[in-house]
């Protein structure tokens, strides 16, 4: 296989004579002869994830008109089938649906990982596109991952393999990051993009030092006294996927980068109070920003 092409950690792969991608519901039927897969994903360079379906969906709609994609209509989910991750496709971007947390992230990452083995794509970049709370910055503020700190605020991701606790880095591509903010952000954009630290937490609630979830153990100034912490880390955003999205990817060798935009501002506030409007108008910030940042690297 060519230089460029993704390389997974996995011997067993490369005797498996077909795989499923499960929750994709994509079939690779020989291993061995991924014509078929290199032909419809081959040319992918970009994958853009976030929470949602609709929000994918919409992106996919920015970006044909943003690359200048001839395709009219409605988007086609091609993993409508696998009921539990929406995928669209606007030329050499995928566009792809993750749902809450690391967890349900992490399951669609190994598969699309997979796929873009099997399709044989060049370099393919990973970017997550996404929503967060702020910590010191107003909300509407997006933010470009430095660094990825897990919930006990080391720049690690924690899993649990064979009953053993595994710790691998959390570090995210330092070019992406760079790349992001020098090209996709304008200065009439009217809101900050900035570079900063990450949080990402396994709870909305209490792993985010929240007051308002079902369960609270601590007082109002432990909460302060931690998300202060936070704030001297250098972390001005907390959601729930960068620590795992940044060590997967770091792990494979593939190069990736979180976007996200504050909908709050945590040193104010737990609930997130913003209209439904205000939030689907902030959940286009980081379209623009990676929507240029995605240009300017196709134009390279
Ligand atoms: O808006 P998304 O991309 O889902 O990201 C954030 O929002 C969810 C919590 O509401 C978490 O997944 C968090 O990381
Ligand atoms: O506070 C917030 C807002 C959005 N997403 C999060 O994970 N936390």
């Amino acid at each position: 296989m060519s230089e460029k092409t993704v390389k997974l950690l996995n011997p067993h792969l490369e005797t498996a004579p077909s795989d499923y991608l499960y929750h994709l519901d994509i079939n690779v039927a020989n291993t061995g002869d991924t014509t078929e897969l290199q032909h419809k994903f081959g040319d992918v360079k970009f994958i853009c994830v976030g929470g949602t379906g609709s929000r994918m969906r919409q992106l996919a709609l920015y970006l044909r008109d943003v690359l200048g994609v001839q395709e009219s209509g409605d988007p086609v989910d091609l993993c409508e089938r696998g009921q539990r991750y929406a995928m669209y496709k606007v030329g050499p971007v995928l566009c792809v649906s993750h749902g809450i947390g690391s967890a349900s992230f992490s399951v669609v990452l190994h598969e699309l990982l997979k796929l873009v083995k099997y399709a044989r794509c060049q370099e393919p970049v990973i970017l997550r596109i996404g929503t967060c709370g702020g910590l010191g910055v107003p909300p509407g503020t997006v933010v470009a991952t430095k660094n990825a700190f897990n919930g006990l605020l080391r720049n690690e991701h924690e899993i649990a393999i064979l009953g053993q606790r595994v710790v691998r880095p959390a570090q995210f591509s330092e070019d992406v990051n760079k790349d992001v903010i020098a090209f996709g952000v304008d200065a009439n954009d009217g809101f900050q993009t900035i570079s900063a630290n990450t949080m990402g937490t396994d709870c909305f609630y209490e792993g985010q030092g929240r007051i308002d979830g079902a369960i609270c153990e601590y007082t109002e100034k432990d909460k302060m006294d931690f998300l202060q912490k936070c704030h001297d880390l250098g972390i001005r955003n907390i959601e729930m996927e960068a620590s795992m999205f940044a060590s997967v990817t770091q792990k494979v060798g593939v190069k990736a980068g979180d976007v996200c935009v504050t909908l709050i501002d945590r040193l104010k506030g737990d609930q997130v109070s913003i209209t439904m409007d205000q939030k689907h108008e902030f959940e286009q910030r980081p379209f623009l920003v990676v929507g240029r940042y995605i240009m300017k690297l196709l134009q390279q």
